[in-house]
């Protein structure tokens, strides 16, 4: 039989949490944890000055515990076959001769990240939950290495989402790419608008540059010609309506609130530096992958500053 004090009260968690948690330690989605931690432990003396207060069973803690993880590992399985769909799918095309192999690996470039950062709503509250998250984009981290170093050997992925049909070329823009998602799912997470805003320009804004650029580019920039004027602006256009779609999309779910009419210059700031940056000539330089979302991280930070 348990032998922990028996629930004769009617007050909710939360006020239970404020009761038994002292300034010093934050009030998170693991606070059930710690708060079950501290009722167990709790002096004696305080204890019994809060008798009435000493009520949680901590079986109903762990029970919320797994239902975090529970819900984290299924959405995480889910993401990752999302993730293997997708890059399947646009195998399939291309062997089908439906689009070309530099549009396909375009898409994946738009349609993946943007499309993981959709489904962050799916993780749960747990602080947890942001590490499950990145799992996806590390395992297709791996994937890439195994795959780029010929450990493995894979058409399909080297079909969707290379240039030359080299394997070698999935260690590098895709690679980056990974990793970008992996550090801002893991620093940002949804909880702030430098992440969404960065990811928005790498995948919307610098994939949508190559594909109008590509078809439209006749005028090109003074100071690189192997960029456009055509593929800057959209980058700009596009990295910035769908910067502030997705900050919507997350103010939906209320993990933040924002003031619109500052929001929407904060993000036309970080698309022209984005957009800058991108028209860059980089030869033997910084990828792509790396700067877009590098610069702007740094100037969203600079812009919003930092709500991690
Ligand atoms: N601002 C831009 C960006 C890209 N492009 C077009 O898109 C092509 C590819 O650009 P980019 O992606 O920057 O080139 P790479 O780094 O070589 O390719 P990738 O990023 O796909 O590895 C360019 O040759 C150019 O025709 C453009 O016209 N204007
Ligand atoms: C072609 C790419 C970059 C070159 O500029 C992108 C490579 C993408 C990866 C191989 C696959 C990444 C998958 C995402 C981490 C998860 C997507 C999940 C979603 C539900 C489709």
């Amino acid at each position: 039989m348990a032998t922990h004090p028996t629930i004769t009260t009617t007050h909710k968690p939360p006020l239970l949490r404020r009761h038994f948690c002292p300034p010093r330690y934050p009030l998170s989605p693991t606070t059930p944890f710690l708060t079950s931690h501290l009722i167990r432990n709790v002096p004696v003396d305080v204890y019994s000055k809060r008798r009435r207060f000493v009520l949680v069973p901590p079986r109903a803690f762990t029970v919320d515990l797994s239902n975090h993880l529970v819900r984290d590992a299924g959405a995480t399985v889910l993401v990752v076959s999302g993730a293997y769909a997708l890059v399947s799918s646009f195998d399939n095309l291309t062997q089908r001769q439906i689009i070309e192999q530099s549009l396909s690996r375009k898409l994946v470039h738009i349609l993946s990240g943007l499309l993981y950062m959709g489904c962050w709503p799916i993780f749960s509250t747990s602080t947890d939950a942001r590490y499950f998250a990145a799992l996806v984009p590390l395992l297709n981290c791996a994937r890439l290495l195994v795959h780029g170093l010929s450990l493995v050997t894979n058409e399909d992925l080297i079909k969707s989402v290379t240039r030359e049909g080299k394997p070698e070329e999935l260690l590098r823009g895709p690679l980056y790419y990974v990793l970008m998602l992996i550090l801002s799912t893991v620093v940002f997470w949804r909880e702030s608008p430098i992440g969404v805003v960065s990811l928005s320009m790498m995948c919307g804004g610098d994939g949508i540059a190559d594909i109008v650029g590509r078809r439209f580019g006749i005028h090109k920039i003074p100071y690189n010609k192997q960029k456009s004027w055509a593929g800057s602006i959209s980058m700009f256009t596009v990295g910035f309506l769908i910067s502030t779609g997705m900050l919507y999309y997350f103010s939906i779910f209320g993990y933040f609130e924002l003031n619109w009419p500052l929001t929407i210059e904060r993000v036309a700031t970080v698309a022209l530096v984005a957009t800058l940056v991108e028209s860059l000539p980089t030869k033997g330089g910084l990828d792509d992958n790396i700067s877009v979302p590098l610069v702007s991280m740094l100037t969203a930070y600079l812009s919003f500053g930092f709500q991690p």
